[in-house]
């Protein structure tokens, strides 16, 4: 199972080596909880292991492979970030796809090498979603060939970048660029913030850290302004775009491939929210399975709470999801390579399909990956609360990602714009022109929902009633759409008039790709058991998925009362067949103890003893009396008592 999950059996493999090296190297392990580290402690811990990572790493990694690498740093660093998160995850990827090949020969050696620390600052204290707006200019001076950056008031200061605040010392600054009084949009720029030797801030700017977040505490989010700000012609990304000396501007094959970092972490956050959902569930599955409270049949002893069927509904859907979010997460990164490899040789044609399922991909897999590891959290009661469970932590990190990458609602109404177009097509009789992943909105549906109708359709019948929803949803926001600007409603108005009936077709069109990647996954496999697992687990998924959705599919009669209670049932039957199973289908995912840092959720499951001992250490507890009872508290009451 955990070929499947990473990919292939040597990718599993590799994994259990680099966990087995991890566990052997103490410098590498947190030297304390780090709920009992103050932020400053944990930037500093954080910046020690990475420093021993830099030195060591050869010795537990192919640094040249980026799976390795991830999990690497998802164990030694784990997921509160670190002083380079954004250097990987942004600034190589931005200087990859947007750098000319000379540009990358002077920058990459040096990025991947650690020699300079680099982040991507586009978002500003005013902007952040509409790029258009941003503030920052870069204004090019003809007679010193360089640009100005200038950052013209309190909001334009860049605001968010991770490790912007403290670690940076180079950033890829996304600014307005002006020739000769001519504004051609956002760019991307290579910039130099601070001194190579002193790490002082250069003359010109003004740089520091945002202060504390809900969680992702050791990544420095952080602020940045420019006075005037010189840098040379040649810091402008010019893979695609040129300016030269003269100021002539080249404009790029499409508009929005300076995009393409935004596209790139889109693609690839997908695992990484798989990843934290299955850890939030490994940890609860565990727990649920060692803690017990109360009695089903009352003349047997207190059972595990995992058997109860609410607990079992509370996260066994959820554990569905993060396997789907694995697949489509695996699929989307493929596609995602494939068309930065075409985009690399000119060729843009698959920019807007790609940009289209990422976004919508990017929103519902963030915030059903929030739903579920705040149930996670819940089905652990008290000891969820704690956050020796560590999943609130977790929670907070992941949902991280609802905004950053682009605002969910924001990013489903791109796809929105994608599915418009292609109900247009179909409106038009020109349903051949459709794209693979909206082809289906072409076809002509059944007048009713086959499942439970025919024997041993397999999954077909789910997919094609998926299929009936977001069509429906899709045709109707695009008629309603339509309808508003024939009564004479301008676009943009007409638009806003329907965003919410938009982004409801977007979720249901992304949650068909997720349902069809788990299928497609799950025809692939070979191994009997492993299918026969995986298919238990696909059956819970779309039963609980179409229940979730049952009322676009009641609405028009495609599913009738008697099939939604059929459906129900098979949730409740497939609740009770992967109970045996849901501890080891989480175990399948090998988190180390060290990766999740979580008491609840020990592999051995010594909660109590080890929550008693985790409590001890709390700082607090160095003391009996601590200094705000006698100083405040003792006082108060000594004078309440006279
Ligand atoms: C390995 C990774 C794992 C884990 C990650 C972990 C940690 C990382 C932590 C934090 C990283 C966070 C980094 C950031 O947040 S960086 C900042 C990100 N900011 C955003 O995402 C801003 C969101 N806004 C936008 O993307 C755009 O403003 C916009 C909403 C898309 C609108 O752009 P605009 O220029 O105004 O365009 P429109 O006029 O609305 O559209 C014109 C046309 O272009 C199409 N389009 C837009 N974007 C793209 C694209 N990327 N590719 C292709 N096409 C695109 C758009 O759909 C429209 O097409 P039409 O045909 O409909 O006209
Ligand atoms: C943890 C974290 C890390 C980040 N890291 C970086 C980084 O490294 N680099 C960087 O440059 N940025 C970074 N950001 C910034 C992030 O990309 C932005 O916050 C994000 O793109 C959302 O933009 P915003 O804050 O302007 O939200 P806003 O756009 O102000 O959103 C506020 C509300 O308005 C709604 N809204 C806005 N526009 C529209 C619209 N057109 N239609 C409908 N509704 C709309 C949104 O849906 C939302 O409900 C980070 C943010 C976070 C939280």
């Amino acid at each position: 199972m955990a070929a499947q999950i990473w990919g292939s059996e040597k990718r599993a493999r590799r994994r259990r080596e680099i966990s087995a090296k991890i566990a052997q190297m103490p410098e590498l392990h947190d030297s304390k909880p780090l709920p009992f580290m103050t932020r400053e402690e944990k930037i500093m811990e954080s910046a020690r292991k990475l420093t021993i990572l830099t030195e060591k790493m050869g010795q537990i990694i192919d640094p040249t492979d980026p799976a390795e690498l991830y999990h690497l740093n998802n164990e030694v660093l784990g997921l509160e970030g670190n002083p380079m998160a954004l250097h990987g995850v942004m600034f190589i990827p931005a200087l990859s796809a947007q750098a000319s090949d000379e540009q990358q020969a002077k920058w990459l050696p040096r990025a991947l090498r650690r020699e300079i620390i680099g982040t991507y600052a586009q978002t500003e204290l005013g902007h952040g979603t509409n790029l258009q707006n941003l503030e920052t200019t870069a204004t090019y001076d003809l007679a010193t060939q360089e640009f100005v950056l200038h950052t013209p008031q309190i909001t334009a200061l860049k605001w968010w970048p991770g490790n912007l605040g403290k670690s940076s010392n180079y950033a890829v600054v996304v600014a307005h660029m002006i020739i000769k009084a001519k504004n051609y949009g956002p760019h991307p720029f290579m910039v130099q913030l601070r001194d190579e030797k002193t790490h002082e801030p250069l003359p010109g700017i003004t740089i520091g850290d945002i202060g504390p977040k809900m969680a992702y505490n050791i990544v420095d989010n952080g602020f940045l302004g420019f006075n005037k700000y010189r840098i040379p012609r040649t810091n402008l990304l010019m893979r695609h775009t040129k300016v030269e000396a003269d100021g002539t501007y080249i404009k790029p094959p499409h508009a929005k491939i300076n995009y393409s970092a935004m596209v790139h972490v889109r693609a690839y956050m997908l695992t990484g929210q798989a990843i934290m959902l299955a850890s939030a569930l490994n940890i609860a599955t565990r727990y649920s399975s060692v803690r017990r409270q109360g009695q089903i049949d009352k003349s047997q002893p207190e059972v595990k709470v995992l058997e109860y069927q609410t607990q079992q509904h509370r996260l066994f859907p959820s554990i569905a999801r993060a396997y789907a979010f694995q697949f489509a997460g695996a699929e989307t990164v493929k596609l995602y390579e494939h068309v930065l490899k075409e985009m690399k040789s000119g060729n843009v044609s698959l920019m807007a399909d790609l940009h289209a399922l990422t976004s919508g991909l990017k929103s519902v897999v963030t915030y059903q990956t929030g739903e579920g590891i705040e149930q996670a959290r819940m089905a652990c009661g008290g000891h969820g609360y704690s956050m020796a469970s560590y999943i609130s932590e977790i929670y907070g990190v992941a949902i991280g990602g609802c905004t950053y990458e682009g605002e969910n609602m924001v990013m489903l109404l791109q796809l929105a714009r994608y599915l418009v177009k292609s109900a247009a097509l179909v409106k038009s009789g020109q349903s051949s022109k459709l794209g693979p992943l909206v082809a289906y909105l072409g076809v002509k549906s059944e007048p009713t929902s086959l499942i439970d109708r025919i024997p041993n359709s397999g999954f077909t019948e789910y997919v094609k009633t998926f299929q009936h929803v977001s069509k429906r949803q899709t045709l109707k926001a695009a008629d309603m759409f339509f309808g508003l600007m024939e009564k004479g409603e301008k676009r943009e108005i007409a638009w806003n008039k329907c965003s919410v009936e938009l982004n409801r077709a977007s979720r249901l069109h992304t949650r068909l790709f997720i349902v069809e990647a788990f299928v497609r996954r799950v025809n692939e496999i070979a191994d009997i058991r492993i299918k026969e697992a995986l298919t238990d687990l696909l059956h819970l998924h779309v039963n609980y998925e179409l229940l979730d959705i049952a009322s676009y599919a009641l609405e028009d009669g495609f599913l009738s009362a008697s099939q939604l209670d059929y459906i129900r049932d098979q949730v409740y039957l497939y609740l009770g067949k992967i109970r045996p199973n849901a501890v080891s289908l989480l175990d399948s995912w090998e988190f180390s103890d060290i990766e999740l840092r979580s008491v609840l959720g020990r592999r051995d499951g010594n909660v109590y003893e080890n929550l008693f001992k985790w409590a001890k250490s709390s700082p607090l507890n160095k003391t009996d009396v601590l200094s705000s009872v006698t100083q405040y508290l003792k006082p108060m009451m000594e004078k309440a008592r006279l």
